[in-house]
């Protein structure tokens, strides 16, 4: 079902927790909420859970009014880091435990968890308890548990917070999989900004209780709205520089016409690592540099560059490679680094 959040205010005492929120998941669609630690997510999650009422505001699932309802009356399945399965029940038990609450007859819900568990994979754990399961597990008898019911909408709260990283990764895939399959509209929470970008058809990015932009993913990569944005997703590179007679001038790297540049005044250009033009490559580029390789870290698929241009920040390259490439630049060495105006985005001013 469709939510949507208009206006929503939280205050704690003094502190603003969300400053206005304005926000609407499409039936089926999988959008996830992306911020830093403190800028609002939770309390966001908690105000449509029905776990926290907002100061101001609405929340909507489909034409319903939920602001006020009590949890338990909002048809919502959700999931948090830390599993909170029922450690004395069955995995069978905890997932028919919604069910029950809401007095669905024994034959169904014996049926209902029967299918729910061959759908996370775990057909054959129905007698074990949480504590006979890995973490992995627990978390796919977690989802199970919030989706037994036919939830209108899924909210899961950094699911995947406390597993490790290969577990994470099938874990993403897999719960993004079902999500598709069952068409459920689902709000996500993290402050991973890789686990954003693989998940998610929308990202809404959060700092200090507001959304600083929402968008899919390519859009809030390729196209930041601000010097926040573009800093906290992925790894970037801000140049600095001044435009003047629809030249933007780059200390150390010459100058460079964009068509989003202002007439006049500073400017801040956004180039990703993988963007960079290194050693031949750079020598057709408009603007270049001399650097010095400070750095050159081998990750397997790619290389990434610490680079010291003799003005400005130090940036970051990252090149692909091949196993039978040479190293592309040594450290210590001297190398030419370039880019044109197509590899940069400007970082609009706010
Ligand atoms: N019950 C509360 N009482 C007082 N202040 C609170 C309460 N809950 C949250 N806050 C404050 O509201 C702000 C937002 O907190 P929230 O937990 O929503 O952030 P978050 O983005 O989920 O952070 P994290 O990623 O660390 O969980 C923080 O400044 C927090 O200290």
């Amino acid at each position: 079902m469709r939510l949507s959040v208009t206006g929503i205010v939280k205050r704690f005492g003094a502190v603003t927790a969300l400053a206005g929120i304005d926000l609407t998941v499409e039936e089926g669609e999988f959008l996830t909420i992306l911020g830093p630690s403190g800028s609002g997510k939770t309390t966001l999650l908690k105000a449509v859970a029905g776990f926290e009422v907002p100061d101001e505001g609405q929340v909507h699932l489909g034409d319903q009014d939920v602001t006020l309802s009590a949890a338990r009356h909002r048809n919502v399945g959700m999931v948090f880091q830390n599993y909170a399965l029922f450690p004395h029940m069955t995995v069978a038990e905890n997932i028919a435990f919604p069910l029950e609450m809401r007095r669905v007859s024994k034959p169904e819900i014996t049926k209902r968890v029967g299918e729910t568990l061959a759908l996370v994979e775990l057909e054959t754990y129905g007698a074990r308890l949480p504590r006979q399961l890995s973490g992995g597990q627990q978390q796919r008898v977690a989802l199970a548990r919030a989706i037994v019911f036919g939830p209108a909408l899924l909210l899961l709260d950094e699911p995947f917070g406390a597993l490790d990283r290969k577990l994470r990764e099938s874990l993403q895939l897999e719960v993004r999989r079902l999500q598709r399959r069952l068409r459920l509209t689902t709000l996500f929470i993290t402050h991973d900004q890789e686990e954003a970008l693989i998940m998610s058809d929308r990202i809404a990015v959060m700092d200090q209780g507001r959304i600083q932009q929402i968008g899919t993913p390519a859009d809030v990569y390729d196209k930041p709205v601000s010097r926040f944005v573009a800093d906290f997703i992925g790894e970037s590179n801000l140049i600095e520089g001044t435009a003047a007679n629809g030249q933007v001038v780059l200390p150390g790297f010459g100058t460079l016409a964009h068509p989003d540049a202002p007439a006049s005044g500073p400017v801040t250009l956004l180039l990703r690592p993988e963007a960079m033009r290194v050693g031949a490559e750079a020598r057709a580029a408009h603007c270049q540099a001399q650097c010095t390789v400070l750095e050159a870290i081998f990750l397997g698929l790619s290389i990434k560059l610490r680079l010291r241009p003799e003005q400005g920040p130090d940036l970051l390259a990252r090149l692909p490679l091949r196993p039978s490439d040479p190293p592309p630049a040594a450290e210590g060495s001297s190398v030419l680094v370039g880019f044109s105006p197509e590899d940069v985005h400007v970082v609009p001013r706010g």
